[in-house]
């Protein structure tokens, strides 16, 4: 079955150091496919590579059909893949909702360099909207800057949506965040369209295993395992993995 994304044989290195060696990856559409491994394992480099901000010496990215090895990350994201940084990055003078709006730009006003009434009313309808389905409409003529870490965490997660991805990358979305909202995060997540398929960094398995449909193990760099949260928590290999080292 042919994937939405589909990454084969990547290689990147470092010097002597393979932070990715011929690793193959496929996400389907709509899938949440989580991404694990102990410290170092190459999470957040493949991550890189899929957004487009590091080019792999080795190795093809497709993503809908299309080969997008050659295409920056601002390219990738007008085609569908957009990425959730581990810190979140929204801008902090502006109120939650012109950080929405200001992120639907590119899909709004694709090429051109005036934006038309309709549009801009669109834009601002479009905002309201994802902050009442991501519990923020209490702040959404707050400065992002104001926010809590969690809300300036869902706020981003926002501002991915409002340029209609198929695939969101996310890095390690619950670091830093409290118990209370780890868990508003979780529903948050679980509640996003099938539209969207969900690529997942994270170190919290718990997170990991109640969120995700497949779970990809990479260790050092290689595949380790690769299946479903079942097979993945009960596997031997794994768990010494685990052991091994991992956060
Ligand atoms: N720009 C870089 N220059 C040199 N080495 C790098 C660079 N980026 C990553 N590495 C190395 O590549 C390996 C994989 O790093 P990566 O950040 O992808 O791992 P990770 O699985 O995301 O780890 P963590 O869970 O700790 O975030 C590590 O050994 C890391 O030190």
């Amino acid at each position: 079955m042919t994937g939405l994304l589909e990454a084969h044989c990547v290689t990147v290195r470092y010097g002597s150091l393979a932070a990715l060696d011929s690793v193959d990856l496929c996400v389907h559409d709509g899938q949440r496919h989580a991404l694990i491994g102990p410290n170092g394992a190459g999470k957040t480099t493949l991550l890189n590579v899929i957004g487009g901000s590091t080019r792999p010496q080795r190795g093809t990215v497709r993503f809908d059909g299309r080969d997008v090895g050659r295409w920056g990350p601002a390219a990738r994201a007008r085609q569908g893949i957009n990425r959730i940084h581990q810190r979140p990055a929204v801008f902090p003078t502006l109120t939650a909702t012109e950080n929405i709006v200001v992120a639907a730009l590119p899909r709004v006003i694709p090429r051109r360099r005036w934006w038309p009434g309709g549009r801009r009313r669109i834009a601002y309808h479009r905002a309201g909207a994802l902050l009442d389905q991501m519990g923020l409409a209490d702040v959404a003529a707050v400065p992002a800057g104001h926010l809590a870490h969690g809300q300036r965490r869902q706020l981003e997660i926002a501002m991915a949506l409002a340029g209609r991805p198929r695939l969101l990358l996310l890095d390690e979305p619950a670091a830093g965040l409290s118990a209370v909202e780890v868990g508003r995060l979780a529903e948050m997540l679980r509640t996003l369209p099938r539209a969207v398929a969900l690529l997942l960094v994270e170190h919290r398995l718990d997170l990991v295993y109640a969120l995700s449909d497949t779970v990809t193990v990479l260790r050092d760099g290689r595949t380790l395992a690769a299946g479903t949260p079942d097979e993945i928590r009960t596997s031997p290999l794994v768990r010494r993995a685990y052991a091994d080292g991992v956060a």
